[in-house]
This record gives structure tokens, C-alpha cells and sequence, in this order.
């Protein structure tokens, strides 16, 4: 008889952000986040008390890397802003960069921030029970805008991979999110230069599919 991966129930604690039944999870304290943040002397300033806090943590169930199978996990992010701009991931496209995924608002108030290969933004809010479609290709990260911990599960195809590199490159995401009047607002970074025809098409070009 073929042998089959055992099926599981992964409990969401929704006080710790932790699932039951991970098989890994990290860390990253504030102090693993320097240059994310537009205002570094801001962050410099927040460092003493701050530096080893976590500011967000992920536990995830990967069965396998195999192509087919399914990674998920429960993200958990503390409220904060560093100058005028709130808590956020590292962000990412996937390296098969035709690759989905989705997140599911289970606590706090957070927004998923994407952007295309070309620098074409959207911004979708994560509130509770929303769930999130990150189409194939987009860059992504996801910033807590509420006054409490953000949870979210997330969702995606197991071979996917994360390069964290393309938003170095090009001096961050196109747009910041920060505290505007009550509530949050979408600026412009200056600091982001487009990415080059060569690399578009490198990423396109790997699926073989072209996007719709
Ligand atoms: O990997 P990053 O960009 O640091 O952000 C963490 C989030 O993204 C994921 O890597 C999933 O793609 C999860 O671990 C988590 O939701
Ligand atoms: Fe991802």
C-alpha cells in the first residue's frame, strides 16, 4: 500500500500566535529588522528598548518541499511603529515566483502590501476572518496597523521558496504605510528605483506562463 503523509490538526492559539503541531518556527527581534525602516534614526532611537523584542514570529507545518504539497502557519506581529511607520515583515517573492498564496485575518488589523514585478502597488487590508489572495508574481509583506498583535494564517505551495533580496534591490517597496490622520496612509518611497526589463521578464519568464 503507498504510504501516505499522516493528516493532522493544527490548533491556532490566538493569545501567543502559536499553532500546535508545528514543525518549525522562528523568530525575528526588532534588532533583525535594521534598514527595513525609512526613519534608521528612529530605529537607532528604539533600539535600547526594543532591540531584542520580537517583532513578529511564525510557526509553520511543512510537510514536505515537494512540488503539489502545502506549507501553512500562523504569523504573529506586535504593534509598533518605527518613526511614523508601522510593523511590518520583510516581505518577499516567492523564488518560483508564479507561485500563490493566502493569509486569513484571525486577530488585530493588518494589510497585506504587494507589488508587481513592474511596481504596480495594491494594498489589501487583513482584518479578522478576510482572507488575503497574493496572485502569482507579486511581492509581498505584511504590515500591522492596529493597536494589537496581528495574527494570521498563511498558506502556500510548498515548493515556493522566498527571495528577500528583490526589495533590497531596488531600495524597498515602491510605497510605505504610515500613520496618517486617524488612521493609516499609503507614500511614496523615494528611495525605490524600477526594476530593470531583463529581471521582469527573468520572472515571467521562469513559469512559462503568462500572467493574465
Ligand atoms: O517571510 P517574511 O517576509 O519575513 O514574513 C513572514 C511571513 O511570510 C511567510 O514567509 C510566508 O510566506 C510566513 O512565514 C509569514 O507569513
Ligand atoms: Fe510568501
Amino acid at each position: 500500500m503507498t504510504r501516505l503523509f499522516e493528516p493532522i490538526g493544527c490548533k491556532v492559539d490566538l493569545s501567543t500566535g502559536a499553532m500546535a503541531n508545528a514543525t518549525g518556527s522562528y523568530q525575528k527581534r526588532f534588532r533583525d529588522l535594521d534598514g527595513l525602516y525609512a526613519d534608521a534614526a528612529a530605529f537607532e532611537a528604539m533600539r535600547a528598548a526594543w532591540g531584542e523584542r520580537i517583532a513578529y514570529e511564525v510557526s509553520e507545518f511543512r510537510p514536505t518541499e515537494q512540488s503539489g504539497d502545502l506549507i501553512f502557519g500562523v504569523t504573529r506581529m506586535a504593534p509598533g511603529k518605527v518613526g511614523d511607520e508601522y510593523f511590518m515583515t520583510r516581505g518577499h517573492i516567492h523564488n518560483q515566483a508564479d507561485r500563490p498564496e493566502i493569509y486569513y485575518g484571525q486577530k488585530g488589523h493588518g494589510l497585506m502590501l504587494m507589488e508587481s514585478p513592474e511596481g504596480e502597488v495594491r494594498i489589501v487590508p487583513v482584518d479578522t476572518q478576510t482572507v488575503c489572495y497574493v496572485p502569482p508574481f507579486w511581492i509581498h509583506r505584511s504590515i500591522n496597523v492596529g493597536d494589537d498583535d496581528l495574527v494570521m494564517l498563511f498558506c502556500y505551495p510548498a515548493d515556493s521558496g522566498q527571495d528577500y533580496e528583490i526589495i533590497a534591490r531596488s531600495g524597498g517597496m515602491r510605497s510605505r504605510v504610515v500613520a496618517g490622520d486617524g488612521g493609516w496612509k499609503e507614500v511614496d518611497n523615494p528611495d525605490w528605483r524600477p526594476r530593470d526589463a531583463k529581471l521582469i521578464s527573468a520572472l515571467y519568464g521562469q513559469s512559462g506562463t503568462v500572467p493574465a
